[in-house]
């Protein structure tokens, strides 16, 4: 039976606080998210990761000091594995875009396994030139590094992957069974935000947010009016997309509609959701005046969502090397030049 290696990205989290800075240093440093010529590049990183270091820090200490993003992905990746065990020797990795366990970490532990195929799975359902393909870049160079030469199969994305769709919409229904005691119930898919220039040269994300909310509100049974696609998380002085979270909160309070809050882009829990929506937008909702403000969990390591990654991963082994984009599914708005989903696709 094959050995597959199965190695899953995500963004990363500072597991102390010594961590926070040099954490942040290495967010603001990649070019895919600070998109200026390489020397000022370095010099803006270190003067945003000092002053932001504070507020991120004063985040991490509302839960322990550091990000839970790690042992959460953990024990996805620990799931999964269970899941595909019909499918020969897998083996699952992780790879973290800006703290440890690092691409090059990953890829060494890859080598040591020495893999019959490798498949790589962002834990980004909707595809960001800011997340994945920013991750599989970095792949790439710490496999080459790593002299791995085994076939591998890059999942681009999977907005409208089955178990996804589902497990959020059933979480989706649980907290809406909560909220609706306090009266009509408003939902909320809460995005991270991304600057409106990036999504306007050509970053499918937001069109990709927008189709994974559609279909687990219809799958959820909500009528139009009854949902909103927002974002949230917002740093630094560029404008980025909308509406805000904020302000649907604000909207939410001036109508006396309870909220359902939904994690739409993130598939475990960290800062974003345990801090800002927890915490921060909770207390908005209040001074607000929501009658009820739910949030509904991330999909985590549940059985409908493992089982969905499992889908791809074994699609992606059927379908052999190279870069899989779900069968026959619309992945962007095709109303731009630069698609980066293709440019993935052709290199
Ligand atoms: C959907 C996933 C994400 C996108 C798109 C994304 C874009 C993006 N992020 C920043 C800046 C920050 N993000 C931070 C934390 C953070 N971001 C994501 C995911 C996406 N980011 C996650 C999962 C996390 C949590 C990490 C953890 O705590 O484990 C942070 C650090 C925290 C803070 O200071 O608020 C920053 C900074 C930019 C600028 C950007 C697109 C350009
Ligand atoms: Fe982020
Ligand atoms: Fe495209």
């Amino acid at each position: 039976m094959a050995r597959v290696a199965v190695v899953l990205f995500n963004l990363g989290g500072p597991d102390g606080p010594a961590a926070v800075k040099p954490f942040l240093v290495n967010l603001f440093s990649d070019p895919a998210i600070m998109r200026v010529p390489g020397v000022l590049r370095w010099l803006l990183a270190r003067v945003i990761a000092r002053r932001r270091a504070l507020i991120a820090q004063a985040n991490y200490d509302l839960i322990g000091g550091g990000s839970p993003l790690l042992p959460n992905t953990m024990a996805q990746a620990d799931a999964l594995t269970q899941a595909l065990a019909d499918l020969g020797t897998v083996r699952t990795f992780v790879a973290m875009r800006y703290w440890r366990p690092f691409a090059a970490d990953a890829a060494r532990a890859v080598a040591d396994f020495k893999p019959d195929r490798v498949v790589l799975l962002p834990l980004y359902p909707q595809f960001s030139t800011t997340t994945t393909a920013s991750s599989l870049a970095d792949w790439k160079r710490a496999a080459d590094r790593a002299r791995i030469t085994a076939p591998s199969t890059s999942i681009c994305c999977y907005p409208l992957q089955h178990g996804l769709v589902a497990a959020e919409a059933e979480l989706v229904a649980a907290a809406i069974a909560e909220a609706c005691a306090a009266g009509p119930v408003r939902v909320l898919f809460s995005a991270h935000g991304l600057p409106e220039k990036i999504v306007a040269a050509g970053d499918p994300y937001q069109w990709q947010v927008e189709q994974t909310s559609a279909a687990v509100a219809a799958r959820a049974g909500l009528a139009d009016g009854e949902w909103v696609v927002c974002y949230q998380s917002r740093v630094g002085p560029l404008r980025w997309i909308g509406p805000s979270t904020e302000e649907e909160i604000a909207r939410a309070g001036r109508d006396k509609v309870a909220l359902v809050v939904v994690p739409i882009a993130f598939v475990s829990e960290h800062s974003e959701t345990l801090v800002e929506l927890d915490i921060e937008y909770r207390e908005l909702a209040h001074k607000a005046g929501v009658p009820a403000y739910v949030r509904s969990p991330t999909v985590g390591s549940g059985d409908r969502f493992i089982d969905g990654l499992a889908d791809l991963v074994r699609d992606a082994v059927a379908r052999g090397p190279g870069w899989a984009p779900p069968g026959g599914q619309r992945l962007c708005p095709g109303a731009h030049g630069d698609c980066p989903i293709r440019a993935g696709a052709a290199s």
